[in-house]
């Protein structure tokens, strides 16, 4: 059976006056991230507002982590993203999820309690290691740094 990872619903208005959170489709990677302000909230033209969500998790699982990424349409429509871009949840995290969300656009946007303003994926991780080394030679890949390739 596939393993699912706990997500708690802090705030009783999901599930109640608010869908809760679901894979739209079989293939949907991410669910969408509610804004739970207790009123409708402005965002000025380049500022940003912690956002709480109303849903806390705990990954548990060092071989995973979630990222919360912005909404397609809220950001290339509405300019409506994130102040950190991606917000990367560690699977030691324990606590309700925040959103910081950037309007980068001219004009104010409005947030109604319960929009759904990003999106939440959890995905696998594999940590790395750091090993010293005495010589080190370049890939012919390697050599040169960034667009060294070359190709267009
Ligand atoms: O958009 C986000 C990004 C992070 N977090 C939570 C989960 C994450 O595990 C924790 C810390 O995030 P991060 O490690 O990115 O923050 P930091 O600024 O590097 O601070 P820290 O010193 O806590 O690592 O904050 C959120 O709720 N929303």
């Amino acid at each position: 059976m596939k393993r699912k990872i706990d997500i708690k619903v802090l705030d009783k208005r999901l599930g109640n006056e608010f869908p809760l959170p679901t894979y739209a489709t079989e293939g949907s990677a991410g669910i969408d991230l509610r804004a739970m302000f207790d009123k409708t909230t402005e965002i000025k033209p380049g500022e940003t507002i912690l956002t709480p969500t109303g849903l806390s998790m705990h990954i548990a699982d060092p071989n995973l982590a979630a990222l919360v990424l912005p909404r397609s349409g809220l950001g290339s429509k509405n300019g409506i993203v994130l102040g950190n871009l991606v917000g990367l949840i560690d699977s030691d995290y324990q606590g309700q999820l925040f959103v910081p969300v950037w309007n980068r656009s001219q004009t104010p946007f409005v947030i109604e309690a319960g929009d759904r303003i990003a999106q939440l994926i959890i995905v696998p991780v594999v940590q790395a290691e750091f090993n010293i080394v005495d010589e080190f030679t370049e890939s012919a890949r390697g050599e040169g740094g960034f667009g060294h390739s070359g190709k267009k």
